[in-house]
């Protein structure tokens, strides 16, 4: 389930991008960033990018993660982040995903999902990303008295 939600979280993580500002003037390789600045960290982009995920990186494949997250990103911190980095990272991190795993798991006991022909795929950044039409599904009870 830990594989499923990191590629639920590469693909359609909520955050798609991190703000921050530049306080003193800084170089940044080639770069020299100017004081004051407001910088847009697109993580949702790092997270869609070939060169680190390779030529299957719009696939769904929860197997990348088999192997951990640092293997996954051969070990580029920068490559995944959709819980954020550094001091800020999120608080929520490990409640979200605990809490996640918890109401999957009951769901998963009592049925069987299956998406509805009526579903149409449509991730869109709102503040968050969401899907623009909700997800439709269709619940099938695993029990006979349910
Ligand atoms: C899948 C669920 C969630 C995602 C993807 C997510 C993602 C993020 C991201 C990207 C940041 C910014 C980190 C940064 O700037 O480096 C953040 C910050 C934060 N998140 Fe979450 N979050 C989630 C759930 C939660 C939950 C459930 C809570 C509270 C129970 C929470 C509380 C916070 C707080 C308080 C901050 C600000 C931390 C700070 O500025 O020091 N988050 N989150």
């Amino acid at each position: 389930m830990t594989m499923i939600i990191n590629e639920s979280l590469r693909l359609y993580g909520p955050a798609v991008g991190l703000l921050r500002k530049g306080g003193s003037e800084v170089r940044l390789g080639n770069l020299v960033l100017p004081a004051n600045i407001d910088i847009l960290i697109a993580n949702v982009a790092l997270h869609h990018d070939p060169q680190l995920w390779g030529e299957d990186v719009h696939l769904f494949k929860p197997d990348r993660f088999a192997e951990g997250i640092a293997k996954a990103t051969n070990y580029n911190t920068a490559a995944f982040f959709p819980f954020g980095l550094g001091p800020r990272t999120c608080v929520g991190m490990t409640f979200a995903t605990t809490e996640t795993k918890i109401v999957l798991s009951m769901i998963l006991q009592r049925y069987a999902i299956t998406l509805s022909p009526a579903y149409v795929h449509s991730p869109i950044p709102i503040i968050s990303l969401k899907p623009q039409h909700g997800i439709q599904v269709i619940l099938k009870s695993l029990h006979s008295d349910a």
